[in-house]
């Protein structure tokens, strides 16, 4: 395990700081306040975040960017946010409309003129854009970035496009198609994610073979609706109280949530000042689950271990929450560069002078280096995302099935570390933000007849802000949260028991 720099390393070689210690399918009013003429700012804005996503960038990054490089703001840079997201997030059903009205497939058509011609599509069947601005405007802008020629190409697709509403041309691309492929079409999601969702509604008891298909078709939905922004207030350095004066309104589901109906979360100031951040309703939950007090006996002044932790968000509150427990943690980290992530999000708890180790270092070894160390590990390892995808419009067309063997294997090799690093009678909670079987309860029910750990049954740490059990948990013992019935990301939690005496 590498340090990292800065402060001093303990007996094990990790480094102490140095101080002490919702469905709409993306359609909106939102437009642009100045269409000029020629090379509308937004749509190029929207168009160039398409190409680097093509070229790998993450939009929400991306987007950012580019946003503040064009000096686009309030309602310019809602209306590119939209634009990019919708056409990026919408594409499975934009392109067998583009197709019929281009009368090719789109694996013919130049990839920067099928990305102007998405954006366009967006326009015309996503947002209340007027028909014959959305076709204007993205022929100036195919104009600027794809050529003259390519103009014309546009603009006869976008006409085609133009003539029907976007149910007339919902029902023509779906007819003839099986019931999931209907929805993977209509709701823009590849096929293998459809049945993903389904097997895992079935399996984990959220759905019933009655309701399944209702369910599945609210939970398309509610990743193709943009997320509001959730807050959390980390525990002895900010108050939901706090966030609430500044315009959010309390969580009802996390009690040191709170919900942001708009505005930028980076102009409060707790938020600047890192003792309060943006984090998914779903992770503070199940982080306050694995932080339950009295959930594991023993020493006085605990251990607890974050494994895979960058960049940090659910470290920051576990080690706030550790902290009021005489509880100390150590956040762990493969990537350097995560790792300074991880700093970065720990500043006010450091500066604060909770104690929190910080390292770098493959979690799969910390299972031979530190046996029986810990009582309490978050194993939060990496996984195909498919729990997220309302806040990563691409990530459902980067993800592939042959993602989730190579994931699997590395997910078993953490969580079989985190087992062999607990102590004896102390716990490990497993999570992850996909509700893929093979990653979830599959994976773990697996590890727990390989190792002997018991699984606990984690639904009744989950209460929500009136302390009152919060529902549609699964039937347990692990939990699975849901977009379309929580208001959060798809989050897994299982928790896992190391037995007092090994055999
Ligand atoms: C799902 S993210 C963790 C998110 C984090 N807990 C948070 O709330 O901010 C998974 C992390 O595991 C890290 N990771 C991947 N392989 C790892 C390994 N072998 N050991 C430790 N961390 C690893 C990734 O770099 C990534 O930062």
């Amino acid at each position: 395990m590498s340090d990292d720099g800065g402060g001093y390393r303990d007996a094990k070689g990790r480094q102490r700081p140095a101080a002490r210690r919702r469905s709409n399918d993306g359609r909106s009013a939102q437009r642009p306040t100045d269409r000029r003429r020629s090379g509308d700012p937004a749509r190029r804005v929207a168009w160039q975040v398409t190409r680097n996503v093509a070229d790998g960038a993450y939009a929400n990054l991306d987007l950012q960017k580019l946003l503040r490089e064009a000096g686009l703001h309030g309602r310019d840079a809602g209306f590119a946010t939209e634009l990019t997201y919708g056409a990026i997030r919408m594409r499975g059903l934009y392109d067998p409309i583009i197709e019929r009205c281009a009368g090719r497939p789109v694996a013919q058509i130049d990839a920067p003129v099928l990305d102007t011609l998405r954006l366009g599509a967006h326009q015309l069947l996503g947002m209340r854009v007027p028909a014959h601005a959305a076709a204007s405007e993205t022929v100036a802008l195919a104009r600027e970035v794809n050529g003259a020629g390519a103009a014309g190409f546009v603009n006869a697709v976008l006409r085609r496009v133009s003539e029907r509403t976007r149910e007339e041309w919902v029902a023509e691309v779906i007819a003839g198609r099986e019931p999931l492929e209907r929805l993977s079409i209509e709701h823009s999601h590849p096929m293998w994610v459809v049945r993903a969702m389904r097997a895992a509604l079935l399996e984990r008891g959220t759905a019933t073979s009655d309701d399944v298909d209702e369910q599945l078709l609210a939970l398309l939905q509610a990743d193709n609706a943009p997320p509001l922004v959730s807050l959390v207030a980390r525990p002895g350095l900010a108050t939901v109280e706090e966030l609430v004066a500044a315009g959010a309104h309390a969580s009802q589901l996390s009690r040191v949530g709170a919900v942001l109906d708009g505005g930028d979360p980076a102009q409060i100031d707790a938020v600047r000042r890192m003792r309060a951040a943006v984090q998914d309703e779903g992770s503070q939950l199940l982080t306050l689950a694995l932080a339950e007090p009295g959930l594991v006996e023993g020493r006085e002044h605990q251990e607890w271990l974050d494994l895979c932790a960058g960049p940090g968000g659910k470290t920051a509150l576990l080690a706030n929450l550790a902290a009021e427990q005489g509880a100390v943690v150590f956040a762990n980290e493969v990537s350097e560069h995560r790792t300074t992530l991880v700093r970065k999000s720990l500043r006010a708890t450091l500066e604060a002078g909770i104690e929190v180790m910080i390292g770098t270092g493959d979690g799969r070894d910390l299972g031979v280096e530190e046996p029986d160390t810990y009582e309490r590990v978050l194993a939060d390892v990496p996984c195909t995302g498919l729990g997220a995808l309302r806040r990563r419009p691409e990530a459902r067309w980067r993800r592939t099935p042959s993602d989730v063997t190579p994931l699997v294997t590395l997910q078993r090799q953490l969580l079989l570390s985190a087992l062999a690093t607990t102590r004896p009678g102390g716990v490990v909670g497993y999570s992850t933000c996909s509700p893929h079987l093979a990653e979830t309860s599959q994976l773990v029910a697996s590890v727990v007849e390989q190792t002997g750990a018991t699984l606990q049954d984690a639904r009744p740490l989950f209460r929500d802000t009136a302390g009152a059990p919060i529902e549609h948990l699964g039937n347990g013992p692990d939990v699975q949260l849901w977009p379309h019935l929580h208001g959060t990301d798809a989050m897994y939690f299982a928790l896992l028991r190391k037995p007092e005496t090994q055999d």
